[in-house]
């Protein structure tokens, strides 16, 4: 059986405060597919944005193993954390993470300077639908907007890997459906691996895959058969 693009195996991230050790991810164990989206849901403080920043490689776990297209992340040094986070992911937050004194165009050059396989900054820009903001700054963009430059500054860098971390939390609701449309076209027209992580339920429905967590634990895994359109969801 071949392996998946994301095996995620007994992996625990656990904090000492003094004499108490509280528990971010407890044995977690879930895979992700190559060319899918997979939805994590769980609510504030379930340990979403833990195991993301593990995959993302921007911490360890204290325990377990991460494997990614085959290979064990959390055993990476500094070093190697740094080029898989450079060439392997991209990633959307919540608060964009734009550079304010950078046009739309540059934000995305920027990306797209540091990997060798980049895309287009223009092209990826008119992809999301922003070919005639190139010259504006951030400031001068709605919320959708800039979440949109976001997205194309992280697809421009060609990553096999798109993590998400609640990328609708700050838009409104048309605003957000047309940002989760774009990420959904990642997956089925690029092939590229998403992951999204949210408190919000209705997103269950795009994924191919809905893996529920709470209470540091994996609660549920289920598989969408036929994920429904983004412009098809109501919440
Ligand atoms: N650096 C840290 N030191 C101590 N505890 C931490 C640290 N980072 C996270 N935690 C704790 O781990 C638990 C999980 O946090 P995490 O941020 O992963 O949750 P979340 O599901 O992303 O929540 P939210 O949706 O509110 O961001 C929480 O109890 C949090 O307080």
């Amino acid at each position: 059986m071949s392996m998946s693009y994301i095996e995620v195996r007994h992996e625990t991230k656990s904090y000492q405060m003094g004499e108490t050790t509280i528990m971010a991810n407890h044995d977690l164990n879930f895979k992700c597919e190559q060319g899918q989206l997979t939805v994590i849901l769980g609510p504030s403080g379930a340990g979403k944005s833990t195991v993301l920043n593990i995959l993302g490689g921007m911490d360890t776990p204290t325990s377990g193993e991460v494997l990614i297209d085959g290979v064990d992340i959390a055993k990476f040094n500094e070093k190697q954390l740094t080029a898989y986070r450079r060439t392997d992911v991209g990633f959307v937050f919540q608060f964009y993470n734009l550079i304010p004194n950078l046009t739309t165009k540059e934000n995305v050059e920027l990306a797209n300077s540091i990997v060798p396989d980049a895309l287009d900054a223009t092209t990826t820009l008119q992809q999301v639908g922003l070919g005639n903001r190139l010259e504006n700054f951030p400031s001068q963009l709605s919320g959708g907007e800039q979440q949109r430059v976001a997205i194309a500054r992280a697809l421009a860098k060609n990553p096999k890997l798109l993590l998400c971390d609640e990328p609708t939390g700050a838009l409104d609701y048309e605003t957000g459906k047309q940002v989760l449309t774009l990420l959904q076209n990642a997956s089925r027209q690029d092939h590229k691996t998403v992951l999204i992580i949210t408190h919000n339920a209705a997103l269950a429905k795009m994924a191919d895959r809905v893996i529920r967590i709470n209470d540091a634990k994996v609660r549920s895994i289920e598989d969408n058969a036929d994920p429904i359109p983004v412009s098809a969801i109501e919440w």
